[in-house]
């Protein structure tokens, strides 16, 4: 095949509203550069256990490998996948071949009632289902009851519309890809509420052996995200980051220097969070790793009992949006 024909491609995409605007956003990128892209539309195990803990059914990628098999396959060619809910680790025969310019990466506070955190009385019931915000808030307000919220997010949106929480906290990035953003009531700042690693950033996944795709996919890469997330996504490994353990990691990056902050906490929030933070002009991906390894010894220097890289590279899947 000469090396100017377009390569026809299917992305295999989950069907929750938020999956189906990813697909359809990296879809339309690759149009706009002349190849024909269809969608695939897959359920996955995780998407049809909606009653257990996801961490009780464990299990590697449950969200993502019904998509997995098919690239293996060759039924599709392309999945997209918000990098907060990626493994560490992929299988072997796959790569991430490129990272997309992030969304925004913080936190939001939606609530029909209350315009913040600050505005929250005493008590206030507020939905969330990850260990992260849990501590984090728990930092913040100790006063507060944190409730359990699960779901995508029209799921999550009407529980809340339902009275069920006072407030509960979604992801900005999201909100805004769906056009929500008019629910948001409040962001937090990175220094109040630390993001995890990779949220707001899309990563495309593909068959290792396909250099043609993976070059053709190199153009829609953002390499200031990459660098950023490879450095967040580097204390995730160190550490064992799993949605069993309360991690955040946000880097930002400011011309060539990228600063990474880091906060570990224990599963029963109750002892002290530990944050760690470092800097350094990051160029390549493993320079940027290198800060991300740093940044988790500190983690570790400063108490955090992470389990390091799971055996099987296999860290517990988050429910994604
Ligand atoms: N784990 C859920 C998840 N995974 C990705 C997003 C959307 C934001 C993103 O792409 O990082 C969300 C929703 C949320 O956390 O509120």
């Amino acid at each position: 095949m000469s090396g100017t024909h377009p390569i026809p491609l299917v992305i295999a995409t989950r069907e929750s509203r938020l999956a189906l605007w990813q697909a359809r956003h990296v879809q339309a990128l690759l149009q706009a550069r002349g190849h024909g892209v269809q969608l695939l539309g897959m359920t996955t195990r995780g998407d049809q256990i909606l009653d257990r803990s996801l961490a009780k059914v464990g299990g590697k990628g449950l969200f993502i490998k019904e998509l997995e098999a098919a690239l293996v396959q060759g039924r599709a060619q392309i999945a997209v996948h918000s990098l907060k809910d990626l493994p560490m680790d992929l299988p072997a025969g796959l790569s991430l071949a490129c990272v997309l310019e992030r969304e925004d990466p913080r936190d939001a506070l939606v609530s029909a009632r209350y315009a913040g955190l600050d505005a929250l009385p005493r008590g206030a019931r507020v939905g969330t289902s990850s260990l992260r915000r849990q501590v984090l808030l728990q930092a913040l307000r100790p006063d507060l009851r944190i409730e359990v919220l699960r779901g995508n997010l029209d799921t999550r949106l009407r529980k809340l519309d339902e009275g069920r929480y006072d407030a509960i906290v979604l992801a900005a990035a999201g909100l805004k890809r769906l056009g929500l953003e008019a629910r948001i009531c409040a962001l937090f700042e990175p220094a109040a509420m630390l993001p995890a690693a990779g949220q707001g950033a899309l990563g495309i996944e593909v068959r290792s052996d396909r250099a043609d795709l993976i070059a053709a996919l190199a153009p829609l890469a953002h390499q200031p995200t990459w660098l950023t997330v490879a450095a967040e996504r580097a204390v995730s490994r160190a550490m064992g980051g799993s949605c069993s353990t309360p991690l955040a990691a946000h880097g930002v990056l400011t011309g060539a220097v990228l600063r990474l902050d880091a906060v570990w906490g224990e599963p029963d929030g109750r002892a002290p969070l530990v944050r760690a933070q470092s800097s350094a002009p990051v160029a390549t991906l493993a320079q940027a790793e290198a800060l991300g390894s740093a940044v988790a010894r500190r983690l570790h220097a400063g108490g955090a009992r992470g389990n390091g890289p799971a055996p099987d590279g296999a860290p517990t899947p988050c429910p994604p949006g």
